[in-house]
């Protein structure tokens, strides 16, 4: 089922963020959009989910509107800013989650897919960042979304929890737009790469073409500064 981008445009106010930016996400792919600081990553992620509306163009989730896609709890989404209650727990928190979908997954399995056993009972606000992160994807998951939107979702993640987290998204065969400033998690974990680059498409292919452009250099430059984290 068709998810694309057709010729959208996004300003906030005065300032431009998207500029008539088109792409498809094909079903069953895991598809990187890359792109430095600023370049609209987040805002492409936000009109996927129905929360913004394009100045003109059009997107399609899962062959229909946004908002559609959203409220039949088709599309699991993890956000740079997601909101946890902070005095619940990771598991009430979770079972809360499970309960808003038909389809929903267990307990277990959710603290299975976030790497979550050990802080279960944990309080939200007693959480590392990156264990903040890893409820926030297990949420992602709740309802067995077909298509996730992550939001540069390892960004507070050690090494170990990254590879965990990549083989959870992988292990579930969903189809993935994940929004990231890292070239090296978009080559290893992408089947292809789309570059935004000050709100336009400047680029897209596999992540070994993207790496073998070189027109991209300026674009690429800003991100392969950025990656010695
Ligand atoms: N609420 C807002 N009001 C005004 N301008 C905004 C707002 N949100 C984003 N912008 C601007 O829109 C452009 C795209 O921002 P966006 O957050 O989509 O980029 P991004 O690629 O997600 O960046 P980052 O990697 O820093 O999260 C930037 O120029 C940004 O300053």
């Amino acid at each position: 089922m068709e998810t694309s981008f057709e010729g959208v445009s996004y300003s906030y106010g005065r300032v431009r963020a998207l500029t008539d930016i088109s792409f498809r996400v094909p079903s069953g792919q895991c598809v990187a959009l890359l792109g430095a600081n600023g370049a609209g990553k987040s805002t492409i992620v936000d009109l996927m989910l129905g929360l913004r509306r394009p100045r003109s163009g059009t997107v399609t989730v899962l062959g229909g509107t946004a908002v559609a896609a959203v409220t039949r709890g088709r599309v699991g989404a993890m956000l740079q800013t997601g909101g946890l209650p902070a005095d619940a727990t990771v598991r009430d928190v979770l079972d809360l989650a499970r309960r808003l979908y038909g389809k929903r997954r267990s307990l277990k399995e959710l603290l299975t897919i976030g790497g979550l056993q050990d802080v279960a009972r944990r309080k939200v606000d007693a959480l590392s960042g990156g264990q903040a992160q890893r409820v926030r994807f297990a949420v992602a998951m709740a309802g067995r979304p077909e298509l996730l939107f992550l939001d540069e979702p390892t960004v507070a993640m050690d090494f170990r929890a990254r590879r965990q987290f990549w083989q959870s998204v992988k292990a579930d065969g969903n189809t993935v737009l994940f929004a990231t400033h890292y070239l090296d998690e978009a080559d290893e974990y992408a089947d292809s790469v789309i570059v935004v680059d000050r709100g336009r498409v400047v680029a897209e292919g596999t992540p070994a073409e993207i790496r073998g452009d070189s027109r991209l250099e300026d674009a690429l430059f800003a991100l392969t500064a950025e990656e010695d984290r």
